[in-house]
């Protein structure tokens, strides 16, 4: 609030300020508590985008820095009511405010995969103030989830599963689900790991996997798996979808996930993690690993030390309690969304309509001969198949 008797010039401004709007007000209070002495931050243009959505650009002085300025972002959420985007393009910061709350729920359906052919394994991380955030799996390389239970993690695995087996009928899709049922509807589409004795076979195997992959790419020449396939080379995807992390208590099993974790990501193994608290005693050594989770997804966490785990900051700790809210992170990128809520009978009948073009991609593949990678074949686990799952070696 302006004093009464603060300056004329002080009082024009705050005319000129308010006359901008509520929004700008807020952002432009913010910057003046926050930086107390000339040169400040300054909003040099304003523009609507939708009736509740504007976007500013803001103008950094020398010697203000970025990172500075982004960890004031909780604040200008509060002051302005609204969703944030801080994104820096050179000396300028571009700062998107949506002020309609986003909804408690968005069905799948506002997901179409045909939309996103240019990319290699689209998914969508939810609605956002910036609309629906849809993201490559194939650029992390692996993707992390965590938050207490019962506010979206499986539902947000149940979104990336489907959604990449409807766009990349192709991919091989591994699923490690220690609950037993979470998945079940998915085994003619993946192979559904539910013991953990099985958990370090498949690990190791994805580790020769891994190692394979490897020396075909060196003799190719090609540092990753995307350029590969450019040249025609053949070498599916493989997703490993892990739900509840913790439960993987064995050294060995650990080791190989790391070491996979480590190297897997020019190989087109790609893995998404999902726990409850990563800040557990079994993760001793996640920080090691952690920086490899490039994308990562808070669900509303207990404590401020669980959001540090996942996002580096305590956001998600402060997150309203509302199932499908997440903090979305990528490198500098964080933005708050709502997950799509996808039922996973819902997910069944997508799949369903194109079961045959896939089931006759899993026959090409077990026909491959072992150095051009049929994962199905080479990840056959001990003879006879994986007992509860229905893909036993033909
Ligand atoms: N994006 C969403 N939008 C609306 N509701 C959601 C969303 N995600 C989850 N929910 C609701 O929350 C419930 C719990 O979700 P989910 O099972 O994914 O949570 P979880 O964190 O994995 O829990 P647990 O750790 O017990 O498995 C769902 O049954 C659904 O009703």
């Amino acid at each position: 609030m302006l004093r009464n008797d603060a300056p004329l010039v002080d009082r024009l401004r705050y005319i000129y300020i308010r006359r901008k709007g509520p929004v700008y007000a807020a952002i432009s209070d913010v910057i003046d508590d926050q930086y107390p002495k000339e040169p400040r931050p300054l909003i040099i243009k304003q523009i609507k985008l939708a009736d509740k959505a504007h976007r500013f650009l803001i103008h950094l002085p020398p010697g203000k820095g970025f990172d500075e300025f982004k960890k004031k972002e909780r604040l200008f959420a509060d002051a302005t009511g609204g969703s944030l985007l801080i994104e820096k393009r050179g000396t300028t910061i571009i700062m998107e405010v949506l002020t309609e709350e986003l909804k408690k729920s968005y069905p799948y359906s506002l997901y179409d995969h045909t939309k996103y052919n240019s990319m290699h394994l689209p998914f969508p991380i939810g609605m956002s103030a910036k609309g629906l955030l849809v993201r490559d799996l194939a650029e992390y390389p692996h993707f992390f989830t965590g938050g207490e239970t019962n506010f979206g993690k499986s539902n947000a695995l149940h979104v990336i599963a489907n959604s990449i087996l409807l766009s990349r009928p192709d991919t091989y899709l591994v699923i490690v689900d220690p609950k037993s049922t979470e998945f079940a509807y998915l085994e003619d589409y993946a192979l559904v790991v539910d013991e953990m004795q099985h958990a370090k076979i498949l690990f190791q195997k994805l580790n020769h996997e891994m190692d394979k992959r490897k020396k075909i790419l060196k003799k190719a020449n090609c540092v990753k798996v995307q350029k590969y396939l450019t040249q025609g080379g053949d070498m599916p995807f493989i997703i490993v979808i892990i739900d509840e992390m913790a439960e993987l208590q064995d050294k060995e099993t650990i080791d190989h996930l790391w070491r996979l974790l480590r190297m897997g990501r020019f190989t087109g193994i790609h893995i998404i993690a999902a726990t409850q608290r990563p800040s557990s005693k079994v993760f001793d050594n996640f920080g090691d690993v952690k920086a490899m989770f490039l994308g990562r997804l808070a669900f509303i966490c207990a404590d401020s030390i669980n959001s540090h785990m996942i996002l580096d900051n305590d956001r998600a700790a402060h997150l309203e309690a509302i199932q499908g809210r997440a903090i979305y992170k990528c490198g500098l990128e964080m933005i708050e969304v709502q997950t799509l809520f996808l039922d996973p009978e819902d997910a069944a009948m997508l799949l369903k309509d194109s079961k045959d073009r896939r089931l006759k991609k899993v026959d090409f593949f077990i026909n491959q001969p072992s150095e051009r990678l049929p994962p199905r074949q080479n990840l056959a686990l001990p003879p006879g198949g994986m007992p509860g799952s229905r893909h036993r070696p033909n």
